[in-house]
């Protein structure tokens, strides 16, 4: 077996001969895709290349003479850098993405290999922690990710008693397909710049919720439409992309691709809009906060409906004072943590003092911690998504001062929970 690890740069082969081609076929096999097409591999490389995408490809020798083309990876991994709005800083995010294996090679140690040696050259090149999001919440518990920040699944009413009572503001507008992904870019940058948990969106994002691209190539998606909310200054504070299920469908459905506000008065004029699409008698969502504050502006709260909850992003520390120092904490207080790492990565005890929102952290040989955690416990506590108390209860984390779990509770804490809606 050999691995090779290439960033596409200036010069790469677009053509499907080139090891670019061979390694996107490659990943598309593990989430079942079709085959590439020839002519979208340029597009493809344009993204990869924006994105400064790292490129992982395992290759196996010795396979028989009509296995998948020579020079065709049998797993895949990649990885970019992206900021992760923490509150007191947008800290550069170690992103994993694009993890395949042929079931040929399954369960032989190939993803553990590369995820190994992957992290310790993410830590030792400064990076604070690894995200990522997961097709299975089985697989990388074992690295040292927790889960930590989620969204839900909604459908709302959108018939004669849906109704959003806060007052009018600014104006909303049906946007040209050609000025969609500017837009889209830009709100988003206004959005992850205030959003905590938020993180940066790869190229592909805007021009996919734009119907620039498709959901299954880089070709225009003539199904998908935008409308942007301008502020009362007439500045674009938010978007709505979304496709119309079809008249077979019924309740008669309009599924949002993506919505996007800067502001809350923003994002309830968006719903106005969505409330006044005729036709249309439901409206389904798959990534609204869990804290939504949608059902409290409706006269009848029972139009919306929450149909299930997921997780996003899971987080894996590997440099703690680093991570947890760039994080904005509530109130103050000092708490020592002592961290379990399997692999090592993070195995310390660590102390956080926090004055007035700004948290300072020291790596200390302390005997007695407040607190004993998994590396894993700590990624789900990181953003505060998950409550300290809760991780005590389900043994991730345990207290050995009185209190203990009280304190990371109030330190982590927020008004609103951490949010996150870019899927890599
Ligand atoms: C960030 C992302 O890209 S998410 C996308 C992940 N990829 C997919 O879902 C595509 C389909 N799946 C696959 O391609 C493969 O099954 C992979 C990549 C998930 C796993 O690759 P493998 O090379 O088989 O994993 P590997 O052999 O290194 O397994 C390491 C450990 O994880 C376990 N494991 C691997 N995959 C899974 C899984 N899906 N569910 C539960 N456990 C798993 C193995 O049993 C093994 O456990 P052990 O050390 O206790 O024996």
């Amino acid at each position: 077996m050999r691995t090779e690890i290439f960033t596409p740069g200036a010069d790469e082969d677009a053509t499907p001969e080139g090891r670019f081609a061979k390694w996107l076929d490659s990943e598309s096999i593990g989430f079942h895709e079709g085959t590439l097409d020839p002519e979208d591999i340029p597009q493809y490389l344009t993204a990869y290349q924006a994105d400064q995408r790292v490129l992982w490809g395992v290759h196996d020798s010795a396979q028989p003479a009509e296995a998948l083309g020579a020079g065709h990876p049998v797993a895949t991994y990649g990885t970019m850098v992206h900021p992760l709005n923490v509150g007191g800083a947008q800290l550069d995010a170690h992103q994993i993405t694009a993890v395949t294996v042929r079931p040929s090679h399954r369960r032989n140690g190939i993803l553990r290999s590369m995820m190994m040696s992957d992290l310790r050259g993410a830590q030792e090149r400064g990076l604070p922690l690894a995200i990522l999001t997961a097709s299975e919440a089985t697989i990388y518990g074992r690295f040292g990710f927790g889960a930590a920040t989620f969204t839900q699944s909604v459908e709302v009413d959108v018939r004669e008693r849906f109704e959003v009572t806060a007052p009018r503001t600014g104006t909303t507008a049906l946007v040209a397909r050609e000025h969609a992904v500017n837009l889209a870019e830009s709100i988003f940058e206004r959005f992850q710049a205030g959003t905590f948990g938020s993180v940066g969106r790869q190229y592909a994002v805007a021009r996919r919720i734009a119907g620039v691209w498709g959901r299954e190539r880089p070709v225009e998606d003539r199904s998908v439409r935008m409308a942007v909310h301008y502020d009362a200054a007439g500045e674009p504070a938010g978007f709505v992309s979304y496709r119309f299920a079809g008249w077979e469908t019924t309740p008669y459905t309009m599924k949002i691709v993506d919505l996007v506000a800067s502001t809350p008065s923003a994002y309830l004029e968006l719903w106005r809009y969505l409330g006044s699409l005729d036709l249309v008698e439901r409206i389904t969502w798959d990534s609204a906060r869990r804290d939504d504050a949608l059902p409290w502006a409706l006269r009848d709260r029972r139009c919306y409906q929450v149909k299930g909850t997921d997780d996003v992003l899971w987080v894996r520390l590997l440099d703690v004072p680093v991570a947890l120092g760039a994080r904005s904490y509530r109130g103050s207080g000092r708490i020592v943590l002592e961290v379990l790492d399997d692999h090592g990565l993070v195995t310390g005890t660590y102390a956080l003092t926090v004055v007035d929102g700004v948290g300072e952290v020291e790596r200390v040989e302390a005997p007695a911690p407040d607190v004993t955690l998994t590396v894993n416990a700590l990624g789900s506590l990181y953003l505060g998504g998950v409550p300290a108390s809760t991780l005590a209860a389900a043994g991730g984390l345990t207290a050995h001062t009185d209190g203990a779990a009280g304190v990371l509770d109030a330190l982590f804490g927020r008004a609103q929970e951490p949010y996150c809606i870019t899927f890599f």
